[in-house]
């Protein structure tokens, strides 16, 4: 697909739950020059978020929940409050997503719209992520959420719109995924 790269070799680092692979490759540099490189590759495959709105009541559903990664690096009690996503399985993103707002959140939407994907981390993460919006309602709450893997220990907030941005500028949120969601709907006016 690029003549500039080839690769030479893909080496499994860890396979333990997700893949670490250690590519080698040649990279024709603009000047023409070749150079080998190696590159540390985390597939994890790639997921979907969704930023849940009301616009009569104001309001968004964020979950949070705790995530190890995050606690080892300066969040104090490795809780974040993050927009419902997850991990794509055999489904497309759309039905993915769909299925993991149920799981997590509890609502059981209908529409969905996609609004852009997005490379999380493209140093070191293989991972596209996509995005929705969706709009929900009081009378689509089918259970409590909360998720169904045995590990999973999700709490579902319902924030207004304004105090969710608010703490996406004092820091209360910090997960790149749901600043973008909530940006996305400030910018174009999901909520008043
Ligand atoms: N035992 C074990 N379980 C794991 C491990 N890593 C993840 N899991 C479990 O795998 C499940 C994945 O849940 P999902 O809801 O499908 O994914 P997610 O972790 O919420 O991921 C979403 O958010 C990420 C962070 O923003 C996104 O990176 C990802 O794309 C996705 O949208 C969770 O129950 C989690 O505990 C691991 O190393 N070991
Ligand atoms: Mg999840």
């Amino acid at each position: 697909m690029n003549d500039r790269i080839k690769i030479i070799d893909k080496e499994v680092l860890s396979d333990n739950w997700y893949t670490l692979n250690k590519v080698t490759f040649e990279y024709t540099k603009n000047d023409g020059s070749v150079q080998r490189q190696e590159r540390e590759a985390y597939d994890r495959g790639n997921g979907a978020t969704i930023l849940l709105y009301n616009k009569e009541k104001g309001t968004v559903v964020l979950t949070k929940q705790f995530r190890m990664p995050t606690y080892l690096n300066g969040n104090k009690d490795g809780f974040l409050i993050e927009a419902c996503a997850g991990l794509l399985e055999e489904d497309n993103a759309e039905d993915c997503i769909r299925k993991e707002t149920e799981e997590e959140t509890g609502y059981r939407i209908k529409n969905v719209q996609k609004v852009f994907e997005s490379y999380m981390s493209p140093g070191s993460v293989t991972e596209i992520l996509y995005f929705f919006v969706a709009e929900y309602e009081d009378v689509m709450k089918v259970n409590d959420g909360g998720g169904t893997d045995e590990e999973e220990d999700i709490q579902v907030l319902e924030l207004s719109f304004k105090e969710a941005l608010r703490m996406t500028s004092n820091g209360e949120i910090k997960d790149a995924k749901t600043i973008m969601l909530l940006q996305y709907a400030q910018i174009n006016s999901l909520l008043a």
